[in-house]
């Protein structure tokens, strides 16, 4: 409960910032609702009973309030309908930006890793339109309340046996609950199947996979799989809905029989002269009333549950940011010994099994590490603990002595540079896919060209008709680079931050940053690269770079060689092949093929 009104205050706070007059007016209308009905069947009991006593002016009152209450009813209807659109509309903007900044700020990476983290935030987004109307179906739902109480008062005025149609009510409303669950827990049991789905189509249609799927022939395939997946979901609805409809049904028959039931209990109040016909057909529009009333309380309260059910995620996705920004101690300014893992485990939150198997390692300050390993090795993971996206299961890392679980995890990253194996193509204009390296400086031209110097990327620049101001991505009618020419606007970005004249990094990172070039270019670059970041070196920055490209790596000052978790080998290029072990074996290897 404490939660679901956190979360109505923040949205109310955010409807109040959308458009504070409309706000009013639209809390207005819904008040006045309750007011309007009982006129509405006031006026039809005076207009009877009046007539019936030939009672002109009253007669004229009770029309005139009754086409008052009428008009005010479908006139506000039309105006409060269209308000509450503009309204939630803007505040479902508000909310998934809101969302969107708290789950592309966390500095972690489980939350898009993993299934059941996935699930949360997306049943978020999902909700997002109900969350959005929470203050209105709130107020709705009180507001329906209020005017069935009316009712229930009007009717008990008539006779207070006819108050009972009310307890009628009961059986409607759980009825409706259990329906509403019943299709919340399909809906929820779909999410996982409906992802999958969508994420075979698009292996179907989207240009990278798509040219595979095309070659191996299995696009028939695959979309059968999809349909199979969405017939799948959508049975599990469609009988989640049968099951909701019977139940429904059952408790308004009930309720049908209820109203039949009170309308004989007004016959028989007339024929015994206890009451007036105006009174009975005050009843009978009462009684059509209360059932418009209670669906819309039912439908407000199933919005509000609606709502609530991303309550819990919300609260868990605000508690897990904090938790994941881990505030502490600033990043050093500059390192003067060194990147330290001691004893290092680590498994990933599916896995069975560990893939770094205590970790021993000492990154000098200054020095240049290439790490290399067959494939599945742990070299990436080991770079992903580095970057602080993963904690060691086990041990712990230092950075100058200091244990990096002591620094803010922000502070840190923003401490780092470096790009990835799967490194993104950012398709934005050129100026913009090298600039977003530093935000800051995006629109800072000299800044950008120099980042793309730097990265040895002027001659694909240079390639691009409009040069920086370029659309890049054949899908949004820009130029399509190459595999090696993103990697390069990668490599770009991933020197913006230096460029720019900001702190030079304590860590720049090089996960198979090259690994699209042909093996002499990625010479050529490395050895550029290297020097490119000389001035961060010499603040004591620790480059490490994986690759598995020996005439690469053999520049590094030290190489570590990872097997399935384990350091096997460990020392300079010429201590490793004096050694004559595998990374020598392998070297040879390569000179061989190259030669
Ligand atoms: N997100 C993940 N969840 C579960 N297991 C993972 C995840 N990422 C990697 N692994 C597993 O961890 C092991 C090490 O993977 P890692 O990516 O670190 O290897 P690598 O040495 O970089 O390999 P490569 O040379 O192929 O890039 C592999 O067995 C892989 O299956």
């Amino acid at each position: 409960m404490t939660e679901w009104l956190g979360l109505l205050r923040h949205v109310t706070r955010l409807t109040v910032r959308a458009d504070r007059r409309a706000a009013t007016v639209l809390c207005a209308l819904m008040i006045g609702q309750a007011g309007v009905i009982a006129a509405v069947g006031l006026s039809q009991r005076w207009l009877v009973d009046s007539s019936a006593a030939h009672q002109v002016a009253a007669v004229v009152g009770a029309v005139a309030l009754g086409a008052a209450a009428y008009g005010i009813s479908a006139g506000a209807g039309r105006v409060q309908s269209n308000l509450t659109i503009y309204l939630v509309g803007r505040v479902r903007m508000a909310f998934n930006g809101g969302i969107q900044q708290a789950v592309s700020s966390i500095p972690t990476i489980t939350h898009v890793e993993y299934g059941p983290y996935i699930n949360r935030w997306d049943r978020i987004f999902k909700n997002s339109q109900s969350i959005s109307a929470m203050p209105w179906a709130t107020l709705d739902a009180a507001a329906a309340v209020v005017s069935l109480a009316v009712t229930i008062g009007l009717l008990g005025w008539v006779s207070p046996a006819l108050c009972l149609l009310a307890l009628l009510a009961v059986p409607v409303f759980l009825a409706s609950r259990h329906a509403d669950r019943l299709l919340r827990e399909a809906r929820d049991a779909s999410l996982e199947i409906l992802r999958q789905e969508q994420r075979l189509h698009e292996l179907c249609v989207e240009p990278e996979p798509a040219k595979e799927v095309m070659l191996a022939g299995s696009g028939a395939t695959l979309s059968r799989r999809a349909s199979e997946l969405w017939d799948a979901a959508a049975a599990r609805e469609t009988g989640a809905r049968l099951r909701a409809a019977a139940y429904s049904t059952g408790a308004w028959l009930l309720y049908a029989a209820g109203v039949a039931a009170a309308l004989v209990v007004v016959a028989d109040l007339i024929r015994s002269g206890r009451t007036t016909v105006g009174a009975a057909v005050m009843v009978v529009s009462l009684a059509t009333q209360l059932q418009s009333q209670l669906r819309t309380v039912l439908t407000s309260l199933n919005n509000v549950a609606e709502a609530g059910q991303a309550v819990a995620h919300y609260s868990w996705l605000r508690r897990y940011a904090a938790e994941a920004a881990r505030p502490g101690a600033p990043a050093p300014a500059a390192l003067t010994r060194g990147i330290t893992l001691h004893d290092v485990r680590f498994r990933y939150p599916t896995a069975e099994r560990d893939v770094l198997h205590g970790v021993n390692l000492h990154l000098p300050a200054g020095s240049t590490i290439a790490v290399v390993g067959t494939n599945g090795a742990g070299k990436s993971t080991l770079i992903k603990l580095l970057t602080g996206v993963y904690e060691p299961t086990a041990g712990h890392i230092t950075v100058d002595d200091e244990p990096l679980s002591g620094i803010a995890r922000s502070r840190w990253q923003a401490s780092l540079s470096g790009v990835f194996q799967d490194f993104a193509r950012i398709r934005l204009l050129a100026r913009e896919t090298v600039g977003v390296g530093d935000v800051r400086h995006v629109r800072d031209r000299p800044t950008v060209e120099a980042a793309v110097g730097r990265a040895g990327a002027t001659d694909v620049l240079a390639g691009l008709p409009q040069r920086l101001d370029t659309q890049l991505g054949a899908a949004f009618g820009g130029v399509e680079p190459s595999l090696g020419q993103w990697q390069r606007l990668a490599l770009a970005r991933s020197l913006m931050r230096e460029v720019a004249g900001d702190r030079p990094p304590l860590c720049v990172v090089l996960d198979e940053p090259t690994a699209a070039l042909d093996p002499l270019a990625e010479h050529d670059l490395f050895q550029h690269f290297v020097e490119q970041v000389r001035a961060a070196t010499r603040q004591g920055a620790v480059t490490v770079l994986v690759s598995h490209r020996f005439t690469t790596v053999r520049m590094a000052d030290l190489i570590v060689v990872l097997e399935d978790g384990r350091i096997a080998e460990f020392g300079s290029h010429a201590e490793l092949m004096a050694a004559g072990r595998g990374y020598a074996e392998l070297y040879r290897l390569q000179e061989r093929a190259y030669r």
